[in-house]
């Protein structure tokens, strides 16, 4: 088992990765959770990984209750928020138990949102399933919902208590969701690691044909660069934190466009964002063309989508920067943005225009 600490002084926390993880996941929550029951928030689409783990547990003496929650964007709802916290309260859940989060990136934003605001703050467990969930949303702490505004517009900074990784639960996610959640692996050779950028570009095949090292491998990186940054700058008051939301100014645009639903996922809108940030740096004369080209040529390769056009977006260039006012990064009436210098040099700049974002926009090719 592969283990590494979230240092963040008294809301430090593990994560554990080890393939078939679940199937043992009593043992490493028994200490935390002592006599005291569990509920497990699971995904619909996750019915088999939810008997796995609730055996697991009672194998480890621990009681649970589940929670089965629709799949899909439109779960991060008020509604399903208002539901989820009645039937916890119904359920009798007291401050210092433990909320399972089991399912995707979804299922982790809601649960860790509704332990946050329950009785003031309830302790939580992430157990990523997919792929994105593993190597991004479970750790870090950002919780939220959306809202008719925008993505994550109402949420909460709340730590999980631990992270559980099983990358075995990748066998039952769909191809399309592990190319989604690829895109945020991406992310983190672009940030700031050029060597982990490569590493991708040769074992994208395999890692996408399911080899169980390419995919341990990509999760440990990637957890490993999120906690560094996460540790840094835990509320990205900073500017360090906002690293990790390279191509996400675009992306969330891109989301809001497509009405959050099916079709352009959050990992699909983030390889667009990113893209898209690329082009834009380049544009500007701060990095190469061609870096920025390499950039989307491995985006493309991964089936990933390389701008507006092949995210199947046709807004105009102030529609989407209509959308970008909402952004959480939005300070004093200005939006700063994550540029690149190349790929592993992205930094954040305070100083972007966005009526020139507007025309960059309306210059790139659409659906
Ligand atoms: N909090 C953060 O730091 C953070 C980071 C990145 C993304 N996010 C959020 O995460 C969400 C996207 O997460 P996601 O891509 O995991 O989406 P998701 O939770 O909708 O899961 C994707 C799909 O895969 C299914 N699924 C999950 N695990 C499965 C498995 N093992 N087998 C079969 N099906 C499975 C789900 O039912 C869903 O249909 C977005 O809302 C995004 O904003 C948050
Ligand atoms: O953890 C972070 O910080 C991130 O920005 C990770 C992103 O991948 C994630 O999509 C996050 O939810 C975006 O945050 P937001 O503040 O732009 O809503
Ligand atoms: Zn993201």
């Amino acid at each position: 088992m592969k283990s590494l600490a979230v240092a963040l002084g008294e809301r430090s926390y593990d994560i554990h990765i080890e393939q078939g993880l679940l199937g043992r996941a009593g043992d490493l929550v028994g200490p935390l959770v002592g006599k005291r029951p569990v509920v497990i928030v699971a995904d619909r689409n996750v019915a088999v990984h939810l008997s796995t783990l609730r055996g697991s547990l009672a194998a480890a003496g621990i009681a649970s209750e589940a929670i089965e929650l629709p799949a899909g964007e439109a779960t991060k709802s008020w509604d399903q928020l208002i539901a989820l916290t009645d039937r916890l309260l119904d359920l009798g859940v007291e401050r210092s138990d433990y909320i399972i989060a089991l399912g995707g990136g979804v299922i982790g934003d809601l649960v860790g949102f509704a332990a946050a605001i329950l009785k003031r703050g309830c302790n939580f467990i992430q157990v990523p399933t997919s792929l994105l969930a593993q190597v991004d949303s479970s750790v870090g702490g950002k919780t939220a919902i959306n809202t008719p505004a925008g993505k994550n517009l109402v949420g909460a900074f709340h730590q999980p208590a631990m992270v559980l990784i099983d990358p075995a639960t990748l066998d039952t996610l769909p191809p399309r969701e592990i190319r989604a959640g690829y895109a945020e692996v991406v992310k983190y050779g672009l940030i700031d690691d050029p060597e982990f950028f490569d590493w991708c570009e040769a074992n994208c095949d395999v890692l996408m044909a399911g080899n169980a090292g390419a995919r341990e491998h990509a999760i440990a990186a990637s957890v490993a660069a999120k906690a560094r940054i996460v540790a840094e700058d835990e509320r990205e008051t900073t500017g360090k934190r906002a690293l990790l939301n390279l191509g996400h100014t675009f992306g969330h645009a891109l989301e809001a466009d497509t009405g959050f639903s099916e079709r352009l996922l959050h990992g699909e809108a983030v390889a667009a964002g990113m893209a898209l940030a690329f082009a834009y740096s380049a544009r500007a004369g701060l990095c190469d063309e061609a870096e920025a080209k390499r950039v989307a040529a491995h985006l493309r390769a991964a089936g990933l989508p390389d701008g507006l056009a092949a995210a199947g977006v046709s807004a105009s260039g102030r529609t989407l920067v209509d959308h970008m006012r909402h952004d959480k990064k939005m300070a004093a009436g200005t939006l700063p943005f994550l540029l690149a210098r190349g790929i592993g040099q992205t930094y954040f700049d305070r100083d972007v225009d966005l009526a020139d974002v507007e025309a960059f926009l309306d210059s790139c090719p659409r659906a």
